[in-house]
């Protein structure tokens, strides 16, 4: 599946006055099956924003998504939602739905309106749980678990509709370091093993070199640049786009070529 923005761009509305737009330049990319975009910018630049046009849960004001050719606003919501898996900033619940109840919901395009979940969207359920390592949490509320878990069990909501693009909204915030390294590894899984196309918000520069292969960068008031990571991803961009002064280090292990950033300010 590919998914491509065409000269997209949007603004807020205050009343009945249009604000400006967010992005000073209109945004173009496009991602075949099994790729991974990370999106970088500062707080504010209009990333979550941009998740939500991408998947039509905001209309773009300009310009357009389409998915294999076809304009996302031609394409049924149901058979959308079963192709493209959306997954949300965790913010704690408060509610009390257990894990399984949560990753169920998931299944939403395969049920009828009124219909209880069959014992194929439970057995997905569990699948999905399994796959990102919390199947033993299935029968905690959301309030007993930790914001890592909940992110865990968020992204197995969203796989168990067979998503074809994932759509990840800092997945790895709050998160303990060992859990990023799960959230990570588990993208990067979905996208190589399952060829599932991933576009990801993150704050992490070393996230995208670990998972992208293409970066969107934007921030306010600045061009939005689009490339491979490493045409993106330079010192020069870092200091434009985020006013920071950053040591790009490359090195060799396990026959890799490895990539980080390292803010000069914090090396002694
Ligand atoms: N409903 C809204 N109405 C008006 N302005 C909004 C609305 N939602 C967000 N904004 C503004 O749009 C801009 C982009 O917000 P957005 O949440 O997309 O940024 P972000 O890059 O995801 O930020 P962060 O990294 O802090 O999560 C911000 O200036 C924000 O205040």
């Amino acid at each position: 599946m590919r998914i491509t923005v065409e000269n997209a761009n949007f603004h807020y509305k205050k009343g009945r006055k249009n604000l400006p737009n967010l992005y000073v330049n209109p945004i173009n990319f496009s991602l075949d099956t099994g790729e991974v975009m990370a999106i970088l910018g500062p707080n504010g630049a209009g990333k979550t924003t941009m998740l939500k046009c991408i998947t039509g849960l905001l209309n773009w004001t300009e310009g357009q998504t389409y998915i294999d050719g076809k304009p996302l606003t031609k394409i049924n919501k149901r058979a959308l939602w079963k192709r493209i898996g959306y997954v949300p900033q965790a913010h704690k619940m408060v509610f009390g739905f257990s894990i399984i109840e949560l990753v169920v919901m998931g299944r939403a395009p395969y049920i009828s309106t009124l219909a209880q979940p069959s014992k194929v969207d439970i057995e997905a359920a569990y699948e999905a749980l399994t796959l990102v390592g919390i199947k033993h949490l299935a029968n905690k509320t959301c309030n007993e678990v930790s914001g890592g878990e909940l992110q865990l069990a968020l992204i197995a909501r969203t796989l168990v509709s067979d998503p074809e693009v994932l759509i990840l909204d800092e997945p790895e915030s709050h998160l303990d370091i060992q859990k990023q390294v799960v959230i990570l590894q588990t993208i990067k899984q979905l996208a190589k093993e399952r060829g599932i196309s991933c576009i990801i918000n993150t704050h992490y520069p070393n996230h995208a070199f670990y998972l992208a292969d293409y970066v969107l960068m934007t921030a306010k008031e600045k061009e939005v640049v689009y490339g491979q990571v490493e045409a993106i991803m330079t010192e020069q961009r870092m200091k434009q786009f985020f006013d920071v002064d950053v040591k790009k280090v490359i090195y060799e292990e396990n026959d890799s070529i490895v990539q980080t950033m390292i803010p000069r300010a914090l090396s002694k």
